[in-house]
């Protein structure tokens, strides 16, 4: 299988830690699967709307589905300590489906005594609740329902920046308690006009925002290890700030929308805080540990921040003395924006979609891959529009196939070689055809772009030369030892000398052009070595 540097590194760092660095197959193995749930308690709310399935009661509405299969689901809140009821099937589940808003911390000791454990599915986005090293090294599956909440996060981000803007909480509370007081509000409740909004990180809720924004006509700026494609950029009207320390003393107003990785963890502490604006306002709707916890308070209390918001927390449920809860100029609330009944019912769906595919042994979208059978790699596409994934590490195909193994179009992967398959040619167009000198003599050159595919999805295929002739829209040809090529980022497939185009019979397949391979980008980033 093929297995990423990055991977192998962590599978000998924890090696002594007693974590089987063995792959457990992604797809399910014939029989029944005990899968268990973890998910917020409903109590008097579960019954209130039928659609309020991401509670414990309500169980992703996948329980009579899942037991007419045969399978066994457990569904608990209970997730913390050693007498929790989670501890009592972490021996023998087979699936986890945690969720961030109520996160089951999977932890290395935990994934190392789950050894019949093959797959955790985060209802949600955001997985940073599970040890992804160890889930690595212990050769799991990780998935979570990539873009389901999207835009319910960048919805309640426009309504804290408005609320943290116009100084609305103290008016409320004032109201509540039988006060009038307009001075104590208004002498710093602003409009949002005009005011300077930077995003940290800008994938999907990033730039949804900006999207949202751009109608209340403030000056936009954004911060990402990936520029934009100029197209989105003229949509949003937001201006890329490569340099964060040099964007965050600009802002009126900065909102987070990172992941929490050991790059990120704590990025704001008492040092890059105190380079913010005087009164600056942050909403942090991406992970509590982004922050220095002591440092965020102290600059609340001091007025250096003038407004934090937020929903996430470290840890969750946060305990009664969390000191944001105490802390002046906060407008916190428990972690609640991605988990809208609209975006339950997107979650609900897509772990669903994702079991299914678990136990037919088929794919899961690829966007939604954290870690996959082992590999600490995410495809991790960034997309509104365009397409992007994050590639971590390069995959090393150690091949000791003899005999021809035959793949399907979506199992293909950045960095790969030695693919055999049969497609049908979609299309071909020729992009390069000309008389190359080469030495004495003048030597063809014919390049054409082809797209080719079978019932799982489409690709990219350059074909040169002989080829060219060989791939005609319609008919059926068989590759092998094909490789994966990377061009501007996208994968491409290609047969070069070691490797043969042959036209074979017309298959039967019908093409899955909705899935194009070739439209998703990847970024190879660099994986530091520990
Ligand atoms: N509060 C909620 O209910 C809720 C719901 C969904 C997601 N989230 C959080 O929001 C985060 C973002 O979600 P998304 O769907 O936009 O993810 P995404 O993967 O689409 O985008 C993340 C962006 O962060 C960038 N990034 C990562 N590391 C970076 C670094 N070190 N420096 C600069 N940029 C970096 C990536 O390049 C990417 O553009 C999630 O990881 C999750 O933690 C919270």
């Amino acid at each position: 299988m093929a297995m990423k540097r990055a991977a192998s590194t962590t599978i000998q760092a924890l090696a002594s830690s007693g974590i089987s660095s063995s792959t457990r197959r992604l797809h399910a193995s014939p029989g029944s699967k005990k899968i268990v749930g973890v998910f917020y308690k409903g109590n008097e709310y579960a019954s209130m709307n039928p659609n309020f399935v991401g509670c414990a009661e309500g169980a992703l509405g996948i329980r009579d589905w899942l037991e007419s299969k045969g399978h066994q689901y457990i569904v608990t809140d209970d997730k913390d300590g050693p007498d929790c009821e989670l501890e009592k099937h972490i021996h023998d589940m087979h699936v986890l489906i945690p969720t961030p808003f109520h996160p089951a911390y999977l932890t290395a000791e935990r994934i190392k005594r789950a050894k019949n454990l093959q797959l955790v599915v985060t209802a949600g986005i955001g997985s940073d609740h599970v040890d992804l090293k160890a889930a690595a090294a212990a050769g799991l599956t990780v998935a979570e329902v990539t873009g389901s909440n999207t835009v319910s996060v960048a919805e309640d981000q426009l309504m804290r920046i408005l609320i943290l803007t116009r100084n609305f909480l103290p008016g409320y509370r004032q109201v509540v308690n039988g006060e009038w007081n307009v001075a104590a509000i208004a002498y710093r409740a602003y409009d949002l006009e005009g005011k300077t909004v930077g995003t940290v990180g800008c994938g999907r809720i990033g730039r949804l925002l900006l999207q949202r924004l751009k109608p209340f006509n403030c000056n936009l700026l954004y911060h990402d290890r990936i520029k934009m494609d100029p197209e989105l950029e003229n949509q949003t009207g937001a201006k890329f700030e490569e340099d964060l320390d040099a964007m965050l003393p600009k802002c009126d107003v900065v909102v987070t929308n990172l992941p929490l990785t050991e790059k990120t963890k704590e990025m704001f502490d008492k040092e890059r805080i105190a380079k913010l604006k005087k009164g600056v306002l942050i909403v942090n709707n991406s992970r509590g540990a982004l922050m220095d916890t002591q440092a965020v308070v102290d600059a609340c209390s001091s007025g250096h921040i003038g407004g934090y918001s937020g929903d996430v927390w470290y840890p969750q449920p946060a305990p009664k003395d969390h000191p944001w809860r105490y802390m002046p100029n906060q407008a916190m609330t428990p972690h609640i924006s991605g988990t809208t009944i609209d975006a339950q019912l997107r979650y609900a769906a897509g772990v669903k979609d994702m079991l299914d595919r678990y136990f037919k042994g088929e794919e899961f979208p690829p966007q939604n891959y954290i870690v996959k059978e082992g590999m600490y790699t995410s495809f991790r596409k960034l997309n509104l529009g365009s397409r992007f994934a994050v590639w971590l590490g390069m995959a090393e195909t150690k091949s000791a196939m003899r005999k021809p193994v035959f793949t399907k179009v979506d199992q293909l992967r950045p960095g790969t070689t030695g693919h055999n398959l049969t497609v049908k040619v979609v299309s071909a167009n020729m992009v390069v055809q000309k008389g190359r000198p080469d030495g004495p003599q003048v030597r063809q050159m014919r390049i054409a772009e082809c797209l080719i595919g079978d019932e799982t999805g489409t690709i990219l295929f350059t074909a040169r030369n002989d080829q060219v002739d060989l791939m005609k829209p319609d008919s059926t040809v068989i590759l092998r030892n094909a490789k994966i090529d990377m061009f501007k980022g996208s994968m491409r497939l290609a047969v070069d000398k070691w490797g043969r185009v042959e036209v074979t019979e017309p298959a039967s397949f019908t093409v899955n052009e909705e899935n194009n391979l070739s439209l998703v980008e990847y970024e190879l980033v660099n994986v530091v070595e520990e």
